[in-house]
């Protein structure tokens, strides 16, 4: 008997067996389809290339490097004359290494995020040497951040406001001195000076002038040796600076013994250090970190808060307008505090011009220039993500069933910019100055313009402290100093710069003055303090 149920049953097993055997064939189609994209692809459309000159294996462009460096123009005019030659992005070689400057805030943002992951800090030998290998700055990714955790704590607002009276005391008998003696002083020498004894007391409580000059003519032949070549020959700059270092290290090492014998207490950095001798280890820093990150700290500390503080002198200088909008507000906080008061840190909140002036001296006096890293890993830079580069991206895509979702995401992939190729191994320099000049984000970049700092900034392209695991220590510390310095200056002076030459250190890998901006100051007349 005719069964029509079971024929009808035959017909769409038949059926399914036929659809099921094309959805596989087309599955295995689109499959090979792609896999012959992807061969082909990855090869065809890689990130640009970065256009510049490599030169000679080795040498590359060291010397047009070094001439720079040489050059009363700054080592920057070596960046400055490739971009005008190449465009924004360009490869260059310098020692053999070759350095890529990334100028935009797409491309700092990807390196800062990846820090430690993709890209990573490389010092030469004789700057790792000069600093220890303990050293925050040295240390692999599993140390820094216990390291940076418990060294954060003595730089804490907390910490800071301890500092802001001391230093306040400190920088006011000097002005005092240097008003009395009426002549001309270098403002550099001056800030490294007060910036010098300034941290020194904040992290080991050494006050006493000897000791400090001493100790500073040693941290300056350490400096000095960062880039010199690692022979240990008597006479070498690296020799000198090894020899400083052990001082150094020696000094350190005393005071923290004198601390452990209960010959000296002091409520300081190295205090808050040794307050943990009785913790785990994981929870405190032994004796040899404790000593390479002091050295760290006033390495890192003093010559870019007092670059930064010869700048400001310099910008307010050219600038008048700001300058007097300055000093009617630091004479305000003068005046709403009794006759001859320390200033405290929260008198710093108040100075919201003070900050925006601080930050702009910061946006265009780039005292670091850019931020090395380098790749470790081949990549691209600057690029939209790019889905189909990894064979375990194809894979999935492959084994999901939506091919609506694969021809868009090909699509996707095929036609959005890719980026800038990096080889794992380049130094891949984030180019703070670029950033901070780039007219689209800093309308007339030029000009000093506190006031441009009424409006937020965009992410990632404000970066004078860096960002990520990496970003400055020392950025409260670094902005009170300069604060403090601005109030005492601009409520007690005014003052002449006595040299306009507007040439650079040479041989600096911070810029600044050649003439280290010399001026002559001037007592504000009493009326102008008290007139409200
Ligand atoms: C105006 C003054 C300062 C400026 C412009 C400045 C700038 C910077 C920048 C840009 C970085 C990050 C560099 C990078 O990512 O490669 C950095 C790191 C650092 N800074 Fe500062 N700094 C200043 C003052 C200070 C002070 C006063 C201290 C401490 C006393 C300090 C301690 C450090 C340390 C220890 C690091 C390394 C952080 C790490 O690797 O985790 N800095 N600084």
């Amino acid at each position: 008997m005719w069964n029509m149920k079971e024929d009808v049953h035959q017909i769409l097993i038949n059926n399914m067996n036929d659809y099921a055997g094309a959805s596989v064939v087309i599955a295995v189609g689109l499959a090979a389809v792609l896999v012959m994209i992807f061969q082909w692809y990855p090869k065809g459309r890689k990130g640009s290339e970065i256009p510049g000159k490599l030169g000679l294996p080795f040498l590359g462009e060291t010397f047009a490097f070094l001439a720079a460096v040489n050059s009363t123009r700054g080592c920057y005019d070596f960046v400055r004359l490739r971009r005008l030659r190449y465009g924004k992005w360009f490869k260059t070689r310098i020692l053999g290494k070759t350095h890529v400057y990334v100028p935009s805030v797409e491309g700092a943002k990807t390196v800062f995020a990846n820090d430690f992951v993709m890209f990573n800090k490389r010092y030469l030998k004789s700057m790792g040497d000069m600093v220890g290998k303990n050293s925050l700055l040295c240390v692999p990714k599993e140390i820094h951040g216990r390291m940076r955790h418990l060294l954060a704590d003595p730089f804490s607002m907390n910490s800071v406001s301890k500092f802001v009276p001391k230093f306040d005391r400190e920088l006011s008998e000097r002005l005092k001195r240097l008003e009395n003696s009426g002549k001309s002083f270098r403002v550099l020498e001056f800030s490294m000076k007060a910036a010098f004894d300034g941290i020194c007391d904040m992290l080991i409580s050494i006050t006493d002038a000897s000791t400090l000059d001493q100790l500073e003519h040693d941290i300056t032949c350490v400096t000095d040796a960062m880039l010199s070549f690692p022979l240990m020959i008597p006479g070498t700059g690296y020799y000198r600076g090894m020899k400083a270092r052990e001082r150094l290290i020696d000094t350190f090492k005393a005071k923290i013994t004198k601390r452990r014998n209960g010959e000296e207490v002091s409520d300081d950095f190295l205090q808050s250090m040794l307050q943990r001798d009785s913790y785990p280890p994981n929870e405190k820093l032994d004796d040899e970190e404790i000593v390479d990150n002091l050295l760290t700290l006033i390495i890192a500390g003093q010559s870019t808060t007092a670059a930064a503080i010869m700048w400001c002198v310099k910008f307010l200088d050219e600038n008048k307008q700001a300058q007097d909008k300055l000093r009617e507000e630091q004479l305000q906080i003068l005046r709403n505090k009794p006759a001859g008061a320390l200033l405290k840190y929260d008198d710093l909140m108040s100075m919201s011009y003070g900050s925006k002036v601080v930050k702009e001296t910061l946006r265009m006096s780039n005292v670091l220039l850019w931020y090395p890293r380098v790749a470790l890993d081949n990549c691209t830079i600057e690029g939209k993500f790019r889905l189909l580069n990894q064979p375990k991206n194809v894979a999935l895509f492959l084994l999901s069933d939506c091919s609506l979702l694969w021809i868009t995401c090909l699509a996707l992939d095929m036609f959005v910019p890719a980026g800038y190729e990096i080889k794992k191994g380049w130094n891949v320099n984030i180019d703070a100055t670029q950033i901070h000049y780039d007219p689209n984000t800093y309308k007339d970049p030029m000009r000093f313009n506190p006031s441009r700092f009424d409006e937020m900034q965009k992410p990632y392209s404000y970066i004078p402290f860096g960002l990520g695991p990496r970003t400055c220590l020392g950025i409260n510390m670094a902005k009170a100093t300069m604060l403090v310095f601005l109030h005492r200056l601009t409520s007690g002076y005014t003052w002449t710069v006595d040299d306009e030459d507007l040439s650079l250190e040479r041989k600096a890998h911070i810029p600044r003055l050649r003439s280290g901006c010399p001026i002559t100051l001037t007592r504000l007349d009493d009326t102008s303090i008290t007139n409200s």
